[in-house]
């Protein structure tokens, strides 16, 4: 059985939750239950504060984990990571008071920030080489500014609304993040198959989130044109219409490139165009 730590209540939850459920992981949960083994998958949960997957994985406690490249960078824990998972996607940012005058970096020399990522601030300033006192605290960061305890906070920011609410202003991006699957370094042969038995649904997963199914009406001497209009996994699949003349094409499309890919294919002649999500896609 393999042991995967979440967190258990927090930005990562829902869509580390999700990402298992998707796999076709079950299991019962429960909000005070702490730890649940899946009914259909060899893979126990384990719901802890996100601060500590890094070290439960690290140690062993736990063999896999779902955290936030920040926590896992500042933690110094980054040769854990296994591939990133693209949600709970945030920057880690200086920001400073509305009305603080702010030129460059060079003016918080000597400025009291606070924080709750004092390791990944202070490389981030040496790398600047700038000097200032860094006050470590573990949570409401945006506060700090407006009741003295610093002139500058470095926090997470994702809409910047938390910001705009607290009378701060963005002036320095220090690391970009986004969710990461990490993994101890010391897995047994049978957890490792474990672990690549899920990555390969985890990639089915993500794939199918990417693209979607296209189905369209072409007139028949269309369908050279409209085909190499479509990406598709090998090549479109073409099929007769019970009307003479016409054909059904089917495709998989990349949702970043599909309006432009139906502005096209309207023009070249395709018609009753449908468009539908991929639950799994396994190439
Ligand atoms: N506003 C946001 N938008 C997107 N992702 C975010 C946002 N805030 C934080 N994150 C990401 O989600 C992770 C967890 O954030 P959260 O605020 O739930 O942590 P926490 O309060 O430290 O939780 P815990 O109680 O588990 O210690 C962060 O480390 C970061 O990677
Ligand atoms: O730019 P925004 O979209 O406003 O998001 C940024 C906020 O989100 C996170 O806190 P969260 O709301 O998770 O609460 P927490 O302080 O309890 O962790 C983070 O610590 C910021 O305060
Ligand atoms: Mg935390």
């Amino acid at each position: 059985m393999l042991r995967l730590a979440i967190q258990k209540s927090g930005r990562l939850s829902d869509d580390s939750l999700n990402l298992i459920r998707e796999c076709g992981i079950s299991f019962i949960s429960s909000s005070l239950k702490l730890k649940t083994e899946c009914t259909n998958f060899p893979l126990e949960i384990l719901f802890l504060r996100d601060d500590d997957i890094p070290g439960y994985v690290a140690d062993g406690v736990a063999d896999i984990g779902i955290v936030g490249e920040n926590v896992l960078v500042e933690e110094g824990k980054q040769s854990l990571t296994v591939e990133k998972l693209g949600f709970s996607k945030c920057r880690l940012s200086l920001a400073v008071p509305k009305s603080a005058e702010y030129n460059s970096i060079a003016d918080l020399n000597g400025k009291n920030i606070a924080t709750s990522y004092p390791n990944l601030l202070q490389a981030y300033l040496d790398e600047q080489g700038v000097q200032a006192n860094i006050h470590t605290i573990s949570g409401s960061v945006e506060i700090a500014p407006s009741i003295g305890l610093a002139e500058a906070i470095c926090d997470i920011v994702s809409s910047g609304s938390t910001l705009i609410s607290n009378g701060l202003k963005e002036v320095e991006r220090v690391f970009k993040s986004e969710a990461a699957l990490i993994a101890s370094e010391q897995l047994s042969d049978e957890k490792q198959q474990i672990l690549e038995k899920l990555l390969f649904r985890i990639h089915a997963v993500q794939r199918a989130r990417k693209a979607k199914y296209i189905l369209l009406n072409s007139p028949n001497d269309k369908i050279e044109e409209i085909s190499d209009l479509l990406p598709s996994v090998k090549a479109p699949t073409v099929l007769p219409l019970a009307e003479e003349g016409w054909s059904s094409l089917h495709s998989v499309v990349n949702e970043d490139d599909f309006w432009e890919i139906i502005e096209k294919i309207k023009e070249a002649g395709a018609q009753g165009i449908l468009v539908v999500p991929i639950e799994k896609m396994i190439i």
